[in-house]
């Protein structure tokens, strides 16, 4: 049996331009997937997802159809996209190692769908508890390879490498088409994330901002616009500005905003944020629903958003040292 686990993540700036070439930077949070592999005797390979729930069902199920036992009662298509990232990373295990059959158990702290890089983290732990339960070791930027080819097969050809390498990689990221890099000495800054309890679905997210790319090219200078941001961002973190750094997350959120990929609650829980005195606040990663993080080192936005109409859940997040780990062999 082995145990591995990989984190979520917060964009400070960048998410969706980062898909077309433009720079981003991204910080690996203290809220983790775990995946169990367990080898089996047989060659039936079984997924247990207990998070992974459609209309209140829990999937479970065996070489990549829902198992009988599982008694689910809901058009397998649904399931199959659902289940399409565990898919995708077994794919790559099966590339790597010859398996036989093996138990997958997820577990998961990182809400679904909402921006904080769920997908990302669980392909990564998967990949790694699974090749190193088969006596592999692959280093962490071959997994986030593997893991950014699953992203990329499941959003329909339009994904980058950001959300793979920072779950891989652990820390702050800076990531720009090819070119992903750790930043060294990342600062130490004060998150709060905001849920709405909602989840955005990527591949749909990414296709719409593609579409408006297309048809509009103010909407193709609103991308170049977002990595303009980040590149000045870039200056902001080196120096610690959190109040710049507070400014450039406002005018990220409000261009994301009009690639269409904010929601009512995402933005109420913004205004809420800065309202309560965050140096800056913005959705983090596809949006569509989800999250939300602010820059604010008092209590005072984790307050605000408890009392807001739309916010489920509010916490603090850290910055996670650590990318993917084996927690038991
Ligand atoms: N605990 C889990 N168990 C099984 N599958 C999961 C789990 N968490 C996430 N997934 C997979 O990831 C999908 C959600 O990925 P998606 O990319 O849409 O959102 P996200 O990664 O949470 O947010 P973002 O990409 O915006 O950061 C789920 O539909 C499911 O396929
Ligand atoms: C929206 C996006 O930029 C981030 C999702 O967390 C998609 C991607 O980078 O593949
Ligand atoms: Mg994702």
């Amino acid at each position: 049996m082995t145990v591995s686990s990989a984190p979520g993540k917060v964009y400070l700036l960048g998410e969706h331009a980062v898909v077309y070439g433009e720079p981003a930077v991204l910080c690996a949070i203290d809220r983790r997937a775990t995946v169990t592999a367990t080898a089996r005797d047989d060659d039936r390979i079984r997924v247990q997802a207990r998070d992974l729930t459609i209309d209140g069902f829990s999937v479970e199920y065996g070489d990549g159809v829902v198992d009988e036992s599982a008694n689910i009662d809901v058009p397998h298509p649904l399931i199959e996209a659902a289940v399409g990232y565990v898919d995708g990373a077994i794919e790559q295990v099966r590339e790597v190692v010859d398996t036989t059959g093996f138990t997958i158990t997820i577990e998961s702290d990182i809400p679904l769908g909402a921006g904080l890089g769920s997908s990302a983290a669980v392909v990564v732990a998967a990949i790694d508890a699974a090749t190193r339960e088969m006596g592999v070791e692959l280093t962490p930027e071959e997994i986030a390879q593997r893991a950014y080819r699953v992203e990329y097969d499941v959003q329909d050809g339009q994904a980058s490498r950001a959300d793979t390498f920072c779950s891989a990689m652990g820390k702050a990221v800076r990531v720009e088409g090819d070119d992903c890099r750790p930043i060294e000495e990342p600062p130490e800054l004060p998150f709060v994330v905001g849920f709405d309890g909602s989840a955005g679905d990527t591949g749909t997210l990414v296709a719409g901002v593609r579409n408006l790319k297309e048809e509009y090219e103010f909407a193709a200078d609103t991308v170049r616009t977002i990595g303009d941001i980040v590149r000045t961002g870039e200056r902001a973190i080196t120096t610690e500005d959190q109040r710049e750094l507070g400014r450039l997350m406002n005018f990220n959120h409000g261009l994301l905003s009009a690639l269409g990929v904010s929601s009512r609650s995402l933005d109420a829980m913004v205004w809420a944020a800065r309202d309560a005195g965050a140096f800056g606040a913005k959705l983090t990663g596809a949006g569509g629903g989800g999250c939300i993080v602010a820059l604010d080192p008092t209590p005072d936005t984790a307050t605000a958003l408890q009392y807001t109409p739309g916010c489920e859940e509010t916490f603090r997040a850290e910055l996670d040292h650590d990318g993917v780990r084996v927690e038991s062999e």
